[in-house]
């Protein structure tokens, strides 16, 4: 995996950063590198995450899932950080088993899916690192009365991955259910190297000893100097440039395989950075698809964007056929990976022409090896973008304040911020 700064530079667009920008804040590189070496040592929350490579036991994934003999499905019941990693890793790779995930409470989505499948062949992986998240705890709910209600031994079909505590570990104690444990420092948008993003993985039969691997690279690749690292030149880029006004951050790969990606890339960025009025809002994009819709804006609207463009330099390919129409001979005999790939340079270039500064991520395939190699390097970039933007970026307290709310709107307890519900300004136009 590599990361190219070059179109950051201000030598290639007149509002990005000069090498000694860069350089001088390569000096704050290494003290939070620093930082983050210590409480990866010491074990502290979040940092912990970024010891996973290691930590990680895949024989103990392997060996849970094991008991699910060939099944035609999984559902993957969880929300944000116990639902995208997962996806992300799923949704990349090829397999003979379906992956579904029950990430949101839309009554139609929930029913359609469960209308759609063998529940008798589908096995059930019920994800909450709190165990108390409403969403995951009701649809599961749901999941469980269908498969009874289809005569299936939802407790024979089911495992749960959780903290220590919980009502879902209650629920899975009481049933005695397969469990397993998701690493106590480790917040749920970096948990994907984990028991949390990688039983999927496993029951999908992908090599998850090669995700481990790849972020073990990357994790290898850490240094004091942004220029040596590529999770850290992402990552300080992404500051210095949010610095200059790039309050927006459009993930854009160019490879159907990866659209989950930006989604999990969306949560880390925007949960993690998004603190003390500070923060970049990550956008997501597909190339070529996007730009036909959105390019327009990132070149010509305002000028608070870094485009962060990802592709892979090998895949499989499919020729154009020849055609005797005048206007498309140059695209016959060419490839539709030559055209992506036209597409993906062409978008560079016109938008270092527009003055817009953007960075180049290529990964070798879209391969287990490579999505560990990304997956580790965005967390530990947005790690240090952390530590140089001085925010306490395992925290999600805006997020909590929503959850108790609704919590307390749904009968779930006192909570005060429900109160807030209730004094909502009206202006009502019919
Ligand atoms: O894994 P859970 O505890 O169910 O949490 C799922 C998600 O819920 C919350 O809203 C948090 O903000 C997310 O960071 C978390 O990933």
């Amino acid at each position: 995996m590599q990361v190219d700064l070059g179109n950051v530079l201000d030598t290639a667009s007149a509002h990005g950063v000069s090498r000694e920008t860069l350089e001088r804040l390569d000096g704050r590189v290494a003290d939070a590198h620093d930082r983050i070496e210590q409480g990866r040592e010491d074990n502290e929350h979040g940092y912990e995450a970024l010891n996973l490579p290691s930590t990680t036991d895949p024989d103990a994934i392997r060996e849970a899932v094991s008991r699910f003999d060939d099944p035609d499905a999984v559902i993957t019941v969880g929300i944000g950080g116990s639902a995208l990693g997962a996806a992300t890793l799923t949704d990349a790779l090829d397999s003979d088993v379906d992956a579904y995930y029950l990430d949101n409470v839309d009554p139609e989505a929930v029913d359609s899916l469960l209308d759609s499948l063998d529940l008798s062949q589908t096995v059930v992986n019920v994800v909450s690192r709190s165990g108390t998240t409403a969403e995951t705890l009701a649809n599961f709910l749901v999941v469980r009365e269908a498969m009874a209600d289809a005569g299936v031994d939802w407790a024979d079909r089911t495992f749960v991955t959780t903290g220590e505590e919980g009502n879902l570990r209650d629920l899975a104690e009481k049933h005695d259910l397969p469990l397993l444990p998701v690493p106590d420092g480790v917040p749920g948008r970096f948990s994907v190297l984990s028991t949390v993003g990688l039983a999927a993985a496993a029951i999908c039969g992908h090599d998850i000893e090669a995700i481990l691997d790849g972020a073990a690279a990357q994790e290898a690749r850490l240094s004091d100097s942004l220029f040596d690292s590529p999770a850290y030149a992402y990552g300080a880029v992404s500051f210095a440039l949010a610095e200059r006004g790039m309050l927006q951050n459009a993930m854009m790969p160019y490879a159907e395989s990866l659209e989950t990606f930006s989604e999990w890339f969306a949560q880390l960025w925007a949960e993690s950075l998004g603190k003390d009025g500070l923060g970049q809002t990550p956008l997501r994009a597909l190339g070529a698809t996007d730009q036909h819709s959105q390019l327009q804006l990132y070149r010509a609207g305002p000028r608070d964007k870094l485009v962060t463009l990802v592709r892979a330099t090998e895949r499989d390919d499919v020729d154009i056929p020849e055609t005797d129409l005048d206007g498309l001979a140059y695209l016959g005999g060419s490839s539709l990976g030559e055209l992506l790939d036209a597409e993906f340079e062409a978008t560079e270039a016109s938008l270092v022409a527009a003055d817009r500064p953007n960075v180049r991520i290529e990964l070798e395939r879209v391969d287990e090896y490579s999505l560990g190699e990304l997956l580790y390097a965005m967390e530990a970039a947005c790690v240090l973008y952390g530590e140089l933007a001085n925010v306490d970026t395992f925290v999600q307290p805006a997020v909590e304040w929503g959850k108790r709310a609704a919590r307390g709107l749904l009968g779930g307890g006192d909570f005060e911020e429900a109160d807030a519900v209730a004094d909502k300004e009206r202006l009502v136009v019919e």
